[in-house]
Formats: C-alpha cells, structure tokens, sequence
C-alpha cells in the first residue's frame, strides 16, 4: 500500500520591502510547484516583506501592504488547487506576530503566529514581534475588511492549530522553532501531524550549514515524518546573505535538496513521497507509540474537506516516489567562492550600480576580494548560459549593454565593470605591483597603476611649512609616533584616491548614464578584531565581502582558486610575505603584519572564537588557553598574550564603530553595527582580571600570591 503525495519547498531571493518583487516571485514559486503537481507550497519566512526589513516592521504600512499583496496572490485561480503556506507579520488585537498563513483555493484556512522567536546573533525578532504564548490555543481573528471582501470570510482562526484534510495532517512551525529544545514539531508529530513545514530566513555562516541539516534528519528520524525547510536566500538589503538550501527530509533522509548559493531568484524544489512510510516508521516506533498515547497537547483541527493526494493519483504507475540522496555540503573554500559572489551579485543589481572599484595592493586581502568579483562573474556568465532571462537582464542593467548582448566571458563581463587600481609609493615593491597588474589582466579588471608619492611628500611638507617639524621614519631615527604618522597619512590618501577615481573613472571610460562605482574594501575579520588597520584608509569603503572571513580561510580560499580558476599567478600572492609597504624597505628590514601585531593570524582566530562565540572575558580566555598552550608555552607566556590581545581589541573598538559594512561569514565578527554590540570605551588594562590572571601564573609557578579576592587592599 502507498499513499503519494507531491509536496513543494523553495528558495526566494526576497529584498525587505520590495512589496511588488517579492509578491511575483511568490506568484512565481506557486505556478511552478502547480506545474509539477505539488499539492502544498510551502515559502521562507516573512517571505511577503523580506524577512530583513529590521525596524520598517514598526511601521504599519508594512503589515497593510503585506495584506494587499497577499490578496493579490490568493484570489488568482492560478494559485488554486494546492494548499500554499505563505509568510507575512500580521497585527491581532494590536499585537504584532510574525505569521503563517495557510490558505486553500483562495481562503485562509488559519494563521500560525511564530512561538519561539529568534534573538540571538544577527537576530532581534523580539524587537518587533511578540510571540503567540498559548501552545495549542486559539483564538478568531476577524479579518481586515478588503481581505473579507476577496476571501468571502469574516473571522479565521489564529494561534497554535493544525490542519487535518480527509487524508492527512499539516503542521507549520518557523525557522528557529526547530533549532529549540522543545520544538513545536516533536508535540505536533506525537499528535499525529504528519507533514510539517519550516519557513525559514536563516543566514549564511561557515561551517554552519550541517547544523541546520544535523536538526531536520535528526527530527524526522526522531519523530518520524514529513518535513519541508524553505528558506530565503540572497542580500535582502543588509550585511546577512540567506543561503537557501530548500530541503525535503523523510524519517531522517534526505528526498530533495535545493542549491546553497545560486543567482537563481525562484528555485522550487519538489519530491513526490509517502504518507505510508511514515505511518509505517511511527507505528512499529513502540517508545514513539506510548509517547504519543501519553501526549497530552492536543492540537486544534482545521478541518478541510480535501484529499491531497486523492485514490486516483495513489495508484498512477507514472508518479514515482523520491528516493533518498546524500547531503550536498560544500568546502568552506567553495563557500568563500560563492556566498560573498552572490551577494555582490544582489547587490550591484539592486542599487543599480555602474560597477566596482577595488584598490589592488598585491596583498592576499585584496586579491580575495578581487577573486570573490571575478568568482560572481562567472557565475553570471553561467547562469546567462543556462538562459536565466532575469541574470541577463541584470548584467544588461549594470554594464550598459545593448539588446542582444549576452555575457558569456567572465573576463569580457569584468572589463566592463570592474576596476582595480595600484597606488604606489616608495616603499611599494615592484613585485607587489606586478602581482596586482598581473592579477587584475588575468580576471580581466579595468586596471590603473600610478604613484602617489608627490601628493604624500606634499602633504607632510605642508605639515613642515605650518609646523616647522618634519617626521621621520623609524628607521631613519623617528619616534613610534612619526612612523605611525607617516604610516597612515600613506593608507588614508588611498582611500582620498579610491572615492577620486571611482568616481571619475566611468566618465573617463565614456559610459552613458552612469553613477560612480561602489568602492570595495578588504579589511578581513582578524584585522578588524585586533584593530590593525588605519582608520578610514582604504579598509573605509562601500561594501566588503570579506569582512566576516579570517586570514586563514582567506588564504585557503586563493589556494582553492588557483587550482579550480587554473590560475598559478594566485600562488604568488600566497608565497609572499604579509606587509603593508608603507616603510621604507632596507637590507634587513621588510615589514611584515604577524611581527607588527604582535600576535599571529592564527592566535587571533582563537582570540576571536573564545572572546564571541565562548563568550570570554579575559580572565577566563586565559584560563582555557593556559590548558591548551601549555606546555608549548609557559603560563607567564599565555598571560602576556591575552593581556595583549585583549589590550589592542579595547583601544581599537573605535574602529569597529565606522566599519564598513560587510559580508557576515564568521561567528566571531566583531562588526558592531549588527552582531557584537559593545562599548567602544574600554579599560585596556582589565586591571582586576589582569591581577587574577597574574595570581593564577603564580600559582603555576610555584609563587605564593597575596591576592585575596574577598577585600580592598
Ligand atoms: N578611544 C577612541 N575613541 C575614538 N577614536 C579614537 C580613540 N582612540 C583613538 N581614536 C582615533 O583613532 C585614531 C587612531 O587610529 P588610526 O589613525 O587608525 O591609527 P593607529 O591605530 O594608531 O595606527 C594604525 C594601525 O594600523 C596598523 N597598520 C599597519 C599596516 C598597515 C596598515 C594599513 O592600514 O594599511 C595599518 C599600524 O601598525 C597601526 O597599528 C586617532 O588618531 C583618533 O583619531
Ligand atoms: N599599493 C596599494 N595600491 C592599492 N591599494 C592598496 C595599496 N596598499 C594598500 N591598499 C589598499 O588598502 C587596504 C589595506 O592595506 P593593508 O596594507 O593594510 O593591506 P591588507 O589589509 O594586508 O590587505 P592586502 O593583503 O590586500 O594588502 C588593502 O587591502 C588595499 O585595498
Ligand atoms: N529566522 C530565524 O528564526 C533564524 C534563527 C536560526 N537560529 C537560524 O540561524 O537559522
């Protein structure tokens, strides 16, 4: 006996706000789970308004529109004929509630209003949504009056209910309702539901995606049961990229799974599966047996008088159920290749932008972003191939090419709108500037190479003349203080450059109706957290898609492109030594990066992982870190370099406050603006987990300490 159903998930590229977009694409998603004779779609959350919209949910604008574009989905007869769970905030009894709204042939059948809010990280559901608090209650909901109007209803139900057609049961929870310990699914499945759908609008992260997957099969296997994730995926207008991976899982397998990261707008993924299985894996589950008799939430049924999988369709020799298939995970190199692309993708699109600018040192940093752009190009190019009509329009839109054009070379695609540019100086060394002409002809960059020693010799003349004292190098006998100066007035002219010939450069190229280009920055995640950057020199840009990545994976990033791009050039940049150039090169002295921070990338990861992800305070970074260093290291060594990384975090916090907004990839960020909100005035010295720390090397070495934590001394 089998009992065949056809059920439908996807992935939108939704953008907060674009009320009209975001409706089509819906519209979009339905025809084609119709088509491939679905009987229930299921979409991301708050997929009508974006689920990014952040504080425009406050206003009530956005749940008025959210209502017109929904009528306008629901009363099209092309909608009708499978049941459709569509995501939108929706205000009952003045209480704002981040909604499902399940409908069927153009009436609402009830809202499900999310119970368990995410607000952690990136999230801050709790800021405009208050959460249903009565598991399995539920209450009328009188409908506004132009939806009674469409609907032909007046009153629907709302709250913690599910719906029970003549062949089975469906149950809806939200996103981070399956990533808590009691998750709606596991009392809705002891119920009986046997279909449950998860919209989600969940970020891209490194690494993260097993987590997600780990939580479905791990459910399903569990509980037994039908579960479909959707997701949204794109830039929807921020620093956060929803990276998709639509899913549908079986009893803990795997029947579909959409793609991670693609230019696709609308990608439905389907699998045709059997109510039977599951029956089947529940009732011979006999400890799933006695808990379910014992289960005493007792959902609300929504009765809908239809089968979705009628007997016709149970028995027809031509629909084939899905088999299970293996996860698709990617490397974390393919991640870097393709999460930050597309968003740059998104976003040039979006702010109908003429192209990008990158100042191109022949460092790692900006060669990762430039091979983050000339990894978006070939997506593009690929997809143009494949004959996505929206990624064609797109690349018309933002190269100014005429009907009929189609890009189908990455390179002849980049000459078109990407530009790169060395600023030399004195200290620059002839091999960076090859690396960066080299790289820029390879991935095909519009590429200018000039020196700009004459403008800082100007500048600290001037200085001179207003001052009667001129600064000197180290080297040559100046003060930290002169070096440091002379560092930075280098770095920030850059920047003063990087804006000039951003936007002067379409002009010179005599591209019509164009604006100026978006300016790319490269500072990477551990830079950002240890604060060794200048402020508001060329790491002050517009957008940076590698902001969130840390040196390591970066560099594992350019070793992937060089064997997967055939490019060899990209094994130079990572044979070089890391240097900023901006001190005069002498027989015995180059500067380099680890040396000048006093700390080595990779101490600053763990630095990083234990100060955000471990939340750790000083005094307890020193004690994991006095475990797994020692003996390599003496205790009086951790201690030093805690104190000093923590030391160089709080005196640069300030900088984290003008970063320039990034692509979020790693859960030890530092960006303030968003993920890891924190004082930009701090105490370097942590004076009393200084002296604790200072008590416990001690101990370690046999000291006797006269600390007493108890009183004042
Ligand atoms: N507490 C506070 N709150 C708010 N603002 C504060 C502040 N303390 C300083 N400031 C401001 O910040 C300024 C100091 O920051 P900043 O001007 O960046 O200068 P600073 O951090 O002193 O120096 C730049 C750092 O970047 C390193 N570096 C090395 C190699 C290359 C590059 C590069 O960028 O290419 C950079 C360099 O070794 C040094 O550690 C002060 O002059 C002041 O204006
Ligand atoms: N000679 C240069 N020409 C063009 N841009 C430069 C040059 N030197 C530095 N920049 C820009 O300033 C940014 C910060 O410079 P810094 O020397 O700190 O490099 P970094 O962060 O180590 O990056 P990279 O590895 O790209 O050199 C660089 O990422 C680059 O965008
Ligand atoms: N929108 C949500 O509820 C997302 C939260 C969830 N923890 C995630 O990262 O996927």
């Amino acid at each position: 006996m089998s009992h065949l159903i056809t059920l439908a998930t996807c992935n939108l590229n939704q953008w907060a706000l674009d009320f009209e977009g975001n409706r089509d694409r819906i519209l979009e998603s339905i025809y084609i789970a119709k088509e491939k004779g679905a009987r229930l779609r299921v979409g991301p959350e708050l997929e009508i308004t974006g689920y990014g919209c952040l504080d425009h949910f406050l206003e009530n604008d956005v749940c008025l529109h959210s209502w017109e574009m929904y009528a306008q989905i629901i009363k099209n007869p092309k909608t009708h004929g499978l049941l459709l769970d569509i995501g939108m905030p929706v205000l009952h009894k003045n209480v704002r509630y981040n909604c499902r709204l399940l409908s069927l042939d153009g009436k609402i059948l009830f809202i499900r209003p999310k119970m368990w809010l995410a607000n952690d990280g990136n999230y801050r559901e709790m800021r405009f949504f208050t959460p249903w608090m009565k598991p399995g209650f539920v209450e009328d909901f009188v409908l506004p009056p132009e939806i009674q109007k469409v609907t032909d209803q007046k009153v629907v139900s709302f709250g913690d209910a599910v719906i029970n057609t003549l062949d089975t049961c469906i149950g809806a929870e939200t996103c981070e309702e399956l990533f808590t310990p009691q998750s709606p699914h596991i009392a809705m499945s002891l119920d009986g539901v046997e279909i449950i759908t998860n919209s989600s609008g969940s970020h891209h992260e490194l690494r993260k995606l097993n987590k997600r997957l780990d939580l479905i099969l791990n459910a399903t296997s569990r509980c037994g049961g039908i579960y479909l994730y959707a997701n949204q995926r794109g830039c929807d207008g921020d620093r956060l990229y929803y990276d998709g991976c639509a899913l549908i899982a079986v009893n803990g397998k795997v029947v579909a799974q959409g793609s991670q990261f693609s230019l696709k707008d609308v990608e439905v993924v389907t699998a045709t599966v059997d109510l039977e299985e599951v029956r089947n894996y529940r009732a011979n589950f006999m400890s799933r047996g006695l808990q379910a008799s014992l289960s005493e939430t007792k959902f609300k049924r929504i009765d809908v008088a239809v089968e979705l999988a009628p007997m016709k369709a149970r028995f027809d020799p031509l629909i084939v159920p899905s088999k299970s298939r293996p996860i698709f995970y990617h490397t974390p190199e393919e991640e870097i290749a393709l999460g930050p692309a597309c968003w740059l993708w998104d976003y040039i699109r979006r702010c109908n932008g003429t192209g990008y600018f990158l100042p191109l040192s022949g460092g790692i940093d900006s060669c990762a972003t430039a091979m983050i752009v000339h990894s978006m190009c070939r997506l593009v190019v690929k997809e143009a191939s494949e004959g996505n009509e929206q990624v064609i329009l797109d690349a018309r839109k933002l190269t100014r090419g005429g009907e009929g054009w189609i890009p189908n070379d990455p390179q002849e695609l980049a000459s078109k709108f990407f530009h790169t540019c060395f600023m030399g100086t004195e200290n620059s060394s002839k091999e960076t500037r090859d690396r960066s002409r080299e790289l820029a002809t390879q991935i095909g960059s519009y590429h200018v190479d000039f020196n700009m020693d004459s403008v800082v010799s100007s500048v600290v003349s001037l200085f001179e003349v207003a001052t009667g004292k001129k600064p000197v190098y180290k080297i040559f006998g100046g003060s930290q203080i002169e070096n440091l100066a002379l560092q930075n007035i280098q770095a920030r002219l850059r920047m003063v450059f990087a804006y000039l010939f951003a936007q002067l450069l379409p002009w010179l190229r005599g591209i019509k109706n164009s604006g100026g280009l978006l300016v790319l920055g490269s500072a990477n995640v551990d830079e950002c957290l240890r604060g060794y950057l200048t402020k508001y020199d060329c790491s002050s840009a517009d957008i940076n898609p590698i902001g969130g990545i840390s040196k390591t994976d970066l560099k594992k990033f350019i070793a992937y492109a060089s064997t997967e791009y055939n490019m060899p050039i990209l094994d130079s940049f990572l044979n070089a030594t890391p240097t900023a150039e901006l001190e005069p090169i002498t027989e015995d002295y180059v500067q380099s990066d680890e040396i000048d921070m006093g700390m080595t990338y990779e101490e600053l990861s763990v630095f990083g992982y234990l100060r955000k992800v471990e939340k750790c305070g000083p005094y307890s970074m020193f004690l994991k870190l006095l475990h797994e260093w020692t003996p390599r290291l003496t205790p009086a060594q951790v201690s030093e370099k805690v104190k000093r990384f923590f030391f160089f975090y709080a005196i640069n916090r300030h900088k984290q406050t003008v970063l320039t907004p990034s692509y979020h990839a790693e859960q030890y960020s530092p960006d303030d603006n968003r993920f890891d909100l924190r004082p930009f005035l701090i105490n370097p010295r942590f004076t009393w987990a200084s002296k604790k720390i200072d008590q416990v090397v001690a101990q370690c070495e046999g000291k006797t300490t006269d600390l007493d934590i108890m009183s004042i001394d």
